[in-house]
């Protein structure tokens, strides 16, 4: 890997690799038939997918940045793995770009990347293997700058293979998709599919949506808001936590869209941050008024999210 590319670039290009890898063990896990699931806790399983693409990603990434801390959503466990799952390629156009000047000579002690190998697991076991990504979130201090989701099932008809690659740097580039404004003069409004409750049906019923689209998984609804099939993510719940929003945030920012908790203040990324998003998760696509869904969300709904 070119070694004059910054970190930041060597960190995100890596990470674009090791996400295609993770979607190929996830497909292979699922074709195998062996997932192995176990119950983590309430609404909340994991499989040998979620193990085995964690495992690719973060022994990955760890090899290439002994330095850095990665926050993985699964337990990690000391077994071996097999060595093509360790991956040191990097996106070579990636490695190309230029970096504003407070980007390029970053601390690493400065920097959090935020694993979740496979977001979206319940809709998974159901076999909806369309709504499964995998992120990689790159934080550096508070701030979720650099963001990958991997969509190991999107099918690309033209191209005839499987998978895409989404990647955005704040304030530099984004990549893999095309943005799409969402329809003028109507409310589309994503949320969850597999965790709702009256909280998070509370506050979809206030904003009075059009229509109500329910989809699993956090980097799947932000590609929604990326593509303009939705106008914003609703999701008044303490369920999701920073490895769900970390690298969808730094992408959906890139082409200037806002998440924010329900109170309107941004979640903070470094290393020592509590991991769940006690205040919730609202996003809404570039152009939206995000401060109107933030008007027009009940006190109640608010205060049920401290
Ligand atoms: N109550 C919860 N318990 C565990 N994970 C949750 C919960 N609510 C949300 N999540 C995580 O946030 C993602 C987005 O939520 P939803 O799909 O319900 O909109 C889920 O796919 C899940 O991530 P993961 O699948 O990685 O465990
Ligand atoms: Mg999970
Ligand atoms: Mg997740
Ligand atoms: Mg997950």
């Amino acid at each position: 890997m070119a070694q004059s590319a910054s970190l930041l670039t060597r960190i995100v290009a890596t990470s674009i690799s090791a996400t295609i890898r993770a979607g190929k063990i996830i497909r292979d896990v699922m074709s195998d038939g062996g997932l192995k699931i176990v119950e983590k806790g309430k609404n909340d399983l994991q499989t040998e997918a979620d193990r085995c693409a964690q495992k690719c990603i973060i022994t990955s990434l760890s090899r290439l940045f002994p330095n850095i801390t990665i926050i993985g959503e699964e337990e990690s466990n000391s077994c071996e793995i097999p060595s093509d799952w360790i991956v040191t390629e990097a996106d070579q156009d990636i490695l190309k770009l230029k970096l504003p000047a407070h980007l390029e000579n970053i601390d690493p002690k400065d920097v959090c990347i935020w694993v979740d190998p496979l977001d979206g697991t319940s809709e998974y076991t159901q076999g909806l293997v369309e709504h499964v990504t995998v992120l990689v979130g790159v934080a550096i201090g508070e701030r979720a700058v650099g963001g990958v989701i991997h969509q190991p099932y999107y099918k690309d008809n033209e191209k005839g293979i499987l998978g895409r690659t989404l990647w955005g740097i704040n304030g530099v580039g984004y990549g893999g998709f095309v943005p799409v404004s969402p329809p003028d003069g109507k409310r589309l409004i994503t949320t969850t599919r597999s965790h709702s409750d009256k909280n998070v049906k509370a506050a979809i019923d206030a904003l009075s949506p059009d229509e109500v689209i329910r989809v699993g998984g956090a980097g799947h609804k932000v590609i929604l808001l990326l593509e303009g099939k939705a106008h914003a993510y609703v999701f008044a719940s303490q369920g999701c936590k920073k490895w769900d929003t970390c690298a969808p945030e730094a992408v959906l920012h890139a082409i200037g869209g806002t998440l924010t908790d329900f109170y309107g203040e941004k979640y903070a990324y470094h290393a020592e941050t509590i991991h769940p998003n006690l205040r919730g998760v609202l996003a809404t696509a570039p152009g939206q008024a995000h401060q109107w869904y933030l008007n027009h969300i009940p006190e109640e709904v608010k205060q049920n999210l401290q």
